[in-house]
């Protein structure tokens, strides 16, 4: 059974990590074919379930804990990671480290509440402000506990199936750092990249180099594929997506790559969710940078974007709000997805079934544990979806 281990910060936990029982989402990460298609869902720590983070501390939790301060706690991050690991026990295939994408502008010295959305009290207004960054960033220092809770949740997890480590892409958290918080029009982000664009791609370039060793790290710590959220890549046109999110994200996936081979780390997948970079040509440039895995939102056919991208393995798609429809509902969606990701009646190979986008806080737990049952059912080999 999946448990949080005793924890004594005096004595961090080694990294002997016990052995993988369960290792379908690496296989099909690499574009193997595997007996059935693994699953997890984007955002599965957490939102939906009940309690929230924890059924039985949750609510003293929130009551004195903000959301980063459990961020920043990694025996209730751990245990927070663990909770959907345990209920979907034998379904999901996958765990993945609660955090957030904004602990990157945090610690570049940028103050990020969560009431109860991202809210940035001093964003960066024009370049001026870019002063006010840290100029060097030790991950290991700033972002320490998320490595602490990485290692803590490894052990937790006991082989039973592999953790994600993860971060926000440069364009992404960019957008987060200039507005503010969240924007219909990114508007003022935007308004960076066309007035100052060589004071935009150096920021992009400084928050990449944040991203590699703060990736680096999660793998020292035991994350065993990495995932990098590029949630706004829709919003950008397939020309400046090429001009202005696409070299960072290069910048991750080259330096990622080498330095995990010069400190004798291992080579773990690369997951790139490049949400609504739908446009062919945007999947090719991404395919062509080097992520093992292209994330997909509902909006593209799988097979478009295999002529797009051949050759690389793919992850999705599912729109999320589908899991609303009831149990028929999610049972043809999941039957249509997974039709649309094999080819002929062959066996599933190179696809790691998740949904669009995250998972939203309304979701009842039980239709997602049907979610995972259909994905099972309908995506083995020699089952005709
Ligand atoms: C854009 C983005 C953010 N955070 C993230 C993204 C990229 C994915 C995406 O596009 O959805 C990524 C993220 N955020 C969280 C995780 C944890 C792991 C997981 O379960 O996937 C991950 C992978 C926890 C969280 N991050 C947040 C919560 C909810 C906080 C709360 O309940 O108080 C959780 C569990 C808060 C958050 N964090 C963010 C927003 C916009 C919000 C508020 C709205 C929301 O609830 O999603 C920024």
């Amino acid at each position: 059974m999946v448990e949080s281990p005793d924890w004594n910060p005096e004595q961090p936990l080694g990294k002997f990590f016990p052995p993988m029982r369960n290792d379908l989402i690496l296989r099909a990460a690499r574009g193997e074919e595997t007996e059935r298609a693994p699953v997890w869902v984007m955002r599965q720590a957490g939102r939906y379930l009940p309690g929230k983070y924890c059924p039985h501390k949750f609510r003293a939790v929130r009551a004195e804990h903000d959301f980063f301060e459990i961020c920043r706690t990694p025996s209730l991050a751990c245990e927070i990671t663990l909770q959907p690991i345990r209920r979907y026990l034998g379904l999901v295939d996958a765990a993945i480290i609660f955090s957030d994408i904004l602990v990157v502008p945090q610690a570049m010295g940028m103050e990020v509440l969560m009431n109860p959305a991202p809210f940035f009290p001093a964003p960066l207004n024009t370049p001026a402000d870019i002063v006010r960054l840290r100029e060097h960033v030790d991950v290991h220092k700033e972002l320490g506990y998320v490595f602490a809770a990485i290692t803590r949740t490894r052990h937790g997890l006991r082989g039973e199936v592999p953790l994600i480590g993860f971060c926000g892409a440069p364009w992404t958290l960019f957008s987060y750092m200039i507005e503010g918080g969240g924007s219909k029009t990114l508007q003022k982000a935007k308004t960076w990249l066309f007035k100052y664009p060589q004071e935009s791609k150096a920021l992009l370039a400084r928050i990449a180099d944040i991203c590699v060793d703060f990736l680096v790290g999660q793998v020292d710590a035991g994350a065993q594929l990495l995932q990098v959220f590029d949630s706004w890549a829709g919003e950008l046109s397939p020309h400046d997506f090429t001009e202005f999110a696409l070299p960072p994200l290069q910048h991750i996936v080259i330096s990622v790559r080498a330095r995990l081979a010069e400190n004798h780390l291992p080579a773990v997948p690369l997951i790139l969710f490049a949400k609504g970079a739908n446009a062919p040509s945007s999947l090719a440039t991404a395919a062509a940078t080097g992520f093992d895995v292209l994330g997909l939102d509902w909006c593209v056919v799988p097979e478009d974007v295999r002529t797009a991208a051949p050759r690389r393995a793919l992850q999705g798609n599912l729109d999320p709000t589908r899991l609303y429809g009831g149990r028929e509902a999610i049972e043809n969606g999941v039957r249509h997805m997974c039709a649309a990701f094999r080819v002929g009646g062959r066996p599933p190979k190179g696809w790691i079934a998740n949904l669009g986008h995250g998972i939203t806080p309304g979701v009842d737990p039980d239709d997602l544990k049907w979610f995972f049952e259909c994905v099972h059912k309908y995506s083995a080999s020699g089952v005709m979806p």
